[in-house]
């Protein structure tokens, strides 16, 4: 391919990812985005048109929760700096990256499902034509339940993670609500109709 033909990247063309779907979940820290995530892995996960990603996080290998590709701290901001991540946040004392690969997995046609943060919406807007935003909801003293219910945070952590449930629910034609306030199989069948 000639070099116009490609973006900054050195990628095939932008309009080239529309090809598959990006499916960003979001919601407030205990509202249920991993729960979700996990039924659909169930479901879909042997499906070649699915991709479920696994992503990088300053977390330490082996913590309790998704499994994910540890990184430290400077190495992060470094390839998040250097656009080595198709979108990359901080949030919660930890960096966040998705990987690159999933330009490939969205030439390759694929739905491709991203726990990302409320942060990274307006940018992923931007550079992905086919992008739809699962916005997990539920009430604060839900979430308040949920995180207590987890039993992963300490009581600081968690009070933190309520402070960003102010960053509010996303807007717009791209949007689908799931309200995870009532029973999960309510909300798995959403999730999954939406994946379809
Ligand atoms: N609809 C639901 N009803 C009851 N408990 C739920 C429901 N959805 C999720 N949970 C529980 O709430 C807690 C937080 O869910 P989790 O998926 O870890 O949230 P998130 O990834 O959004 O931070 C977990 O203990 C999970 O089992
Ligand atoms: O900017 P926000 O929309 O508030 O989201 C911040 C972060 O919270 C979630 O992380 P993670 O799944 O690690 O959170 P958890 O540990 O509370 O489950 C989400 O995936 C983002 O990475």
């Amino acid at each position: 391919m000639s070099k116009a033909l490609k973006d900054e990247r050195g990628q095939a063309p932008i309009g080239h990812l529309a090809a598959g779907r990006l499916v960003l979940v979001v919601g407030p820290s205990g509202v249920g985005v991993d729960t979700l995530i996990d039924a659909a892995r169930l479901e879909f996960g042997n499906d070649p048109s699915f991709h479920f990603v696994r992503r990088t996080i300053t977390r330490p290998a082996g913590s309790v929760g998704e499994e994910h590709d540890p990184i430290d701290i400077e190495t992060f901001r470094k390839r998040r700096d250097e656009a080595d991540f198709a979108l990359a946040w901080e949030a919660h004392g930890l960096g966040y990256g998705i990987p690159l690969s999933i330009e490939d997995q969205l030439r390759q046609g694929r739905t491709v499902v991203v726990n990302a943060s409320r942060t990274v919406i307006e940018e992923a807007r931007g550079r992905y034509p086919n992008l739809t935003v699962a916005s997990v909801t539920a009430s604060p003293v839900t979430l308040a339940q949920r995180l207590a219910g987890r039993n992963r945070e300490t009581a600081e952590e968690i009070e933190r993670r309520l402070g960003r449930a102010g960053l509010g629910f996303p807007d717009g034609d791209d949007v689908v609500t799931i309200n995870n306030d009532d029973a999960l199989e309510t909300s798995v069948k959403t999730f999954l109709g939406l994946l379809r």
